[in-house]
């Protein structure tokens, strides 16, 4: 996301977290005296007051992330994911910040466990924000990604390293599927959401999804290595499949080809207004999963998975982009 806004042009971009070794990092391999570094926590209001003054747009990315170390510590997710945001909306809304996007998952969608129910109340925090307050000054919109490829802490960076140990894969269950985007994706997601996104408005991009088995299969044929699976069973929290959109956001949504939006519930409280016209939106259709979305063989994923500059990295030499794999 910063490498992109540097690239558009921007006069300047303020990165706010907490690991100064991370920033330290980032420092080195951007070496752009346009990026600014802020350590601290959304969790601290103060801090994100001071980061957000005379900034035009906010990207709202921190989080605790992990699903199974969520349900050890829900507090923490509570406190990071929807105290933090509420911060993020106050500390904009003071700074007349004029749009601010904040990153959701599928893992808000009929939530199971804690990451994803307090993704779940930060997507409200946005919308009761816009509700509350006709005269905002921030425009608020969130939006839904599936599993990024190759994210940090994800399973197919560490995937790639049992592979490259040369150790069975740890897979939880192997007909469990999930939604893949690239990190291209999910920035272009973020920018749509900035560029056309209402107050309240959440913005799912499309998404083809693969079993867990397939993915392991898919890298173990790009790395020529046998397929060899220690079977773990599902992790704590963990659904069989992950929901986008449900269907009573379907039954509204604006479709725009590779991306859907929905808008937010503006009636108010006073539900008898409602009740001569009926509720307009109330069809029935099925929730969008990665159960029922498109579903990639085993050559796709290898396909997908030799576009990620990550995987290309380890393989050596890398082969052409498109192959045939075996299933
Ligand atoms: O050793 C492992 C670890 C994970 N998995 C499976 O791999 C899939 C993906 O797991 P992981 O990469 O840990 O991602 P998720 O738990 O699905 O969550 C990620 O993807 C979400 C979007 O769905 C984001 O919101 C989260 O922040 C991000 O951690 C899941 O089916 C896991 O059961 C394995 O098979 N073996």
């Amino acid at each position: 996301m910063v490498a992109r806004l540097l690239d558009a042009g921007a006069a300047e971009v303020r990165v706010l977290s907490r690991d100064e070794a991370k920033q330290e990092a980032m420092r080195i391999r951007l070496r752009d005296d346009r990026v600014r570094f802020y350590v601290g926590d959304v969790r601290d209001l103060d801090t994100v007051t001071k980061a957000t003054r005379g900034v035009e747009y906010v990207f709202h990315a921190a989080a605790l992330k992990q699903v199974p170390s969520c349900e050890f510590f829900p507090l923490e997710a509570v406190r990071t994911n929807v105290l933090g945001s509420a911060n993020v909306v106050d500390a904009c809304e003071r700074n007349a910040v004029s749009a601010l996007v904040f990153l959701s998952t599928d893992k808000a969608v009929y939530p199971v466990n804690a990451m994803g129910m307090t993704k779940a109340l930060m997507e409200k925090v946005a919308q009761a924000h816009v509700r509350n307050n006709p005269g905002a000054r921030t425009r608020v919109c969130s939006v839904r990604y599936g599993n990024v490829m190759c994210s940090r802490g994800s399973v197919i960076p560490l995937f790639v390293d049992q592979i490259r140990s040369g150790v069975p894969l740890t897979v939880t269950e192997p007909t469990m599927t999930r939604f893949l985007m690239s990190l291209v994706d999910s920035v272009e997601l973020v920018e749509h959401a900035f560029e056309y996104g209402q107050p309240g408005d959440v913005f799912i991009r499309k998404a083809a999804a693969c079993t867990i088995g397939d993915l392991a299969t898919a890298l173990c044929n790009l790395f020529e290595v046998p397929a060899k699976f220690d079977v773990l069973g599902l992790r704590h929290g963990e659904k069989m499949y992950e929901t986008l959109a449900s269907h009573e956001e379907l039954a509204r949504a604006e479709d725009f080809g590779d991306f859907l939006r929905v808008p937010i519930d503006s009636r108010d409280l006073n539900y008898s207004l409602y009740v001569e016209e009926g509720d307009p939106t109330s069809d029935h259709r099925s929730d969008y999963t990665s159960d029922n979305t498109l579903r990639l063989t085993v050559p796709e994923v290898m396909s997908l998975l030799l576009g990620l500059p990550e995987i290309r990295a380890h393989l050596d030499p890398a082969p052409e982009l498109t192959v045939v794999g075996r299933r």
